[in-house]
């Protein structure tokens, strides 16, 4: 699949205001891909006025579904999230059932992707919302990564640090496990030389909140990733 090339995108949230010259130097920064989500606040209005918006441009866009009400055809792909250390299974399998009862016969099998979180940030709004044990260390974190690709066949290993920059060992660690699921990297990355830093064990690394921050610094990721 596509996904399997791609080394840096960025994420954007529905919930948080963009101008269009913005998502123009987003969408032809040569990134790989956009990725559309985000926690709260999520709806079809503001997943709809991104996607729209976002079409003007070739490249290719991807919803990351956090809620059933703001999932609308048109993507790319659709990114599924299955929080795997999440202490409630709401989160880790119960909305997918419910979403698989109601429109099953409807999917689109070949554009939905699952992506196996494992949430490390306690404070950031994923961990709360999804009651995630964030109280791991690194073999307990290279288990996730080995059920995820060798259980659950998952095509992505998403190390999530959501709000601030990680340990560089551990998603090291996680790699050094994995062999066809692919490892995403995100949360906190702030420069070229964090996102390089990341690229060099992960697969893909997602850029999130600096977009909102410093727009230039993020776009600055891009080039550094990849150069390597
Ligand atoms: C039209 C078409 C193709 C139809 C497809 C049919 C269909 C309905 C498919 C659905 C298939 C399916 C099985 C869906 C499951 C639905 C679901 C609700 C799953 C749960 C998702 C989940 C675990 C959400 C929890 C939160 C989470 C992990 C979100 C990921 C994004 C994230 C961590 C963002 C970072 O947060 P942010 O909001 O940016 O935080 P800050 O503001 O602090 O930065
Ligand atoms: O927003 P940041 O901290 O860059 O994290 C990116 C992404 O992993 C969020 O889901
Ligand atoms: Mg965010």
């Amino acid at each position: 699949m596509e996904f399997q090339n791609w080394r840096h995108v960025f994420k954007v949230d529905p919930a948080k205001p963009m101008t269009d010259e913005m998502l123009e130097q987003l969408c032809e920064s040569g990134t790989d891909a956009i990725i559309v989500g985000g926690t709260d606040n999520v709806t079809i209005d503001n997943v709809l006025d991104l996607l729209v918006r976002i079409r003007r441009f070739t490249v290719p866009v991807v919803l990351e579904i956090s809620n059933l009400e703001s999932v609308t055809p048109g993507f790319d792909y659709y990114f599924i999230p299955t929080v795997l250390n999440s202490s409630n299974t709401r989160w880790v399998k119960d909305l997918h059932h419910q979403a698989i009862k109601e429109y099953g016969d409807i999917m689109m099998w070949d554009e939905l992707f699952a992506e196996g979180y494992c949430i490390l940030n306690a404070d950031c709004k994923a961990a709360k919302v999804t009651e995630a044990n964030t109280e791991l260390d690194a073999e307990d974190v290279v288990a996730y990564a080995r059920m995820a690709e060798n259980l659950f066949n998952l095509p992505i290993f998403y190390l999530e640090y959501s709000g601030i920059y990680g340990n560089p060992n551990i998603v090291k660690d996680v790699q050094a496990v994995l062999e066809n699921t692919r490892l995403f990297y995100g949360g906190g990355i702030s420069n070229a030389e964090q996102a390089k830093e990341m690229a060099q064990s992960a697969n893909t690394v997602v850029i999130g909140n600096i977009i909102y921050e410093d727009l230039k610094t993020a776009l600055s990721t891009v080039k550094a990733v990849k150069e390597i």
